[in-house]
């Protein structure tokens, strides 16, 4: 099932991982990770709506020190690059969610791990040496989803971030035809075995219920309208991300960076916005954060890297756009991304 050894030195951007997993993970694997809902319109929007976003430079200033930390629900980060959760990184690498945590220590990056991780949280709080967050699919079974917070909660996972955009998953065409199944040893230990179906149709009255007893930030992953942003403002959650789940859940739905500018005018830097779906350059992060996120997480890429290099590749994902960031920070003149506004696009 696995073959993970590859050379890592061919690999120069992001598409390449992406190339390179393709001819080594089983077809299963590739498909459930590479594929978009339906006809994958908004998946190439995703992208598409990145590459036609134009950059403004600012000559002559003095770049000669750069600075990307800034602070995220009262904690310092070094730099705005996080791991988005993903389900099942056992189909990706043998050792599954422990190499990625292992991986998110080395680049020194926030981990988001998934409800359905297929390595029990207690072991991933173990091996990692960066900040965790936990994602959290809320079930059925109450008492299940509050013992499941609580247990992230003591193990020290810093946030929570409830997932809202999944009270079903898409229609996922290639994963049907490449015969999606789990294989015996990939277990989601806290999925109530409903793989692929999170059958989880909560509403705001959830988010309060979660809201009574979670000691750690609370944050809605799957805001893409400015109604549900303010309504997110308004229960008093402490973030969202902006995400329409990579695509994979509603096809025709914008792309999350052609939605930001207006989240971003109504939430007003009430709350903190994180934004993912298609962030593949050093560029497209300058894009999300000039437009009014704080930071930015990866969802496939991280599992290619996964999949091709265990713990070195997910650090190497993270390495590539660390650097391609601080190089697009050069060229476009701005030292310091806490400064950055809307004046860096160019219209
Ligand atoms: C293979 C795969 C599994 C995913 N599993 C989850 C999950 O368990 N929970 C969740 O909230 N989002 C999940 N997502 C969505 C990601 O968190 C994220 O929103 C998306 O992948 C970002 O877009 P990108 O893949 O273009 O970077 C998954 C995405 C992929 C590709
Ligand atoms: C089991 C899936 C619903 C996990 C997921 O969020 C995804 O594959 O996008």
């Amino acid at each position: 099932m696995y073959n993970n050894s590859a050379d890592l030195s061919e690999i120069v951007n992001l598409f390449d991982f992406e190339q390179m997993a393709a001819t080594r993970m089983s077809r299963m694997a590739y498909e459930y990770v590479a594929s978009g809902a339906a006809d994958e319109i908004s998946l190439r929007w995703n992208r598409t709506a990145f590459d036609n976003i134009k950059l403004n430079t600012s000559v002559l200033n003095d770049v000669s020190r750069l600075d990307t930390s800034f602070t995220l629900l009262g904690r310092p980060m070094p730099h705005p690059i996080m791991i988005a959760p993903t389900a099942f990184h056992r189909l990706m690498h043998p050792e599954a969610e422990l190499a990625t945590a292992k991986g998110a220590g080395m680049a020194n990056t926030t981990y988001v791990v998934s409800s359905f991780t297929t390595t029990p949280l207690n072991q991933i709080a173990q091996a990692a040496t960066s900040p965790l967050w936990f994602q959290l699919y809320v079930r059925d079974d109450r008492s299940f989803t509050k013992d499941l917070v609580q247990q992230a909660e003591a193990l020290g996972y810093q946030a929570l971030c409830i997932t809202v955009d999944t009270p079903t998953p898409g229609i996922r065409d290639r994963q049907v035809r490449a015969g999606f199944a789990l294989p015996e040893e990939v277990i989601a230990h806290y999925s109530l075995g409903e793989i692929g179906a999170p059958k989880n149709p909560i509403t705001w009255r959830d988010i309060e219920w979660l809201q009574s007893f979670t000691k750690i930030p609370i944050l809605l992953k799957g805001i893409m309208s400015t109604d549900d942003a303010a309504k997110a403002v308004q229960v008093g959650v402490s973030g969202i991300i902006v995400s329409n789940h990579g695509a994979r859940n509603l096809d025709t739905v914008p792309a999350t960076i052609e939605v930001l500018p207006r989240i971003a005018s109504i939430v007003n830097k009430q709350i903190p916005i994180l934004l993912d779906g298609g962030v593949r350059r050093g560029t497209d992060i300058l894009k999300a954060i000039a437009l009014g996120a704080q930071a930015v997480l990866l969802g496939k890429p991280i599992c290619y890297g996964l999949a091709c290099g265990g713990a070195e590749g997910v650090a190497k994902v993270i390495e590539i756009l660390k650097d391609e960031l601080h190089l697009a920070m050069l060229l476009t003149g701005q030292p310091r991304l806490v400064n950055l506004n809307r004046s860096l696009i160019w219209h």
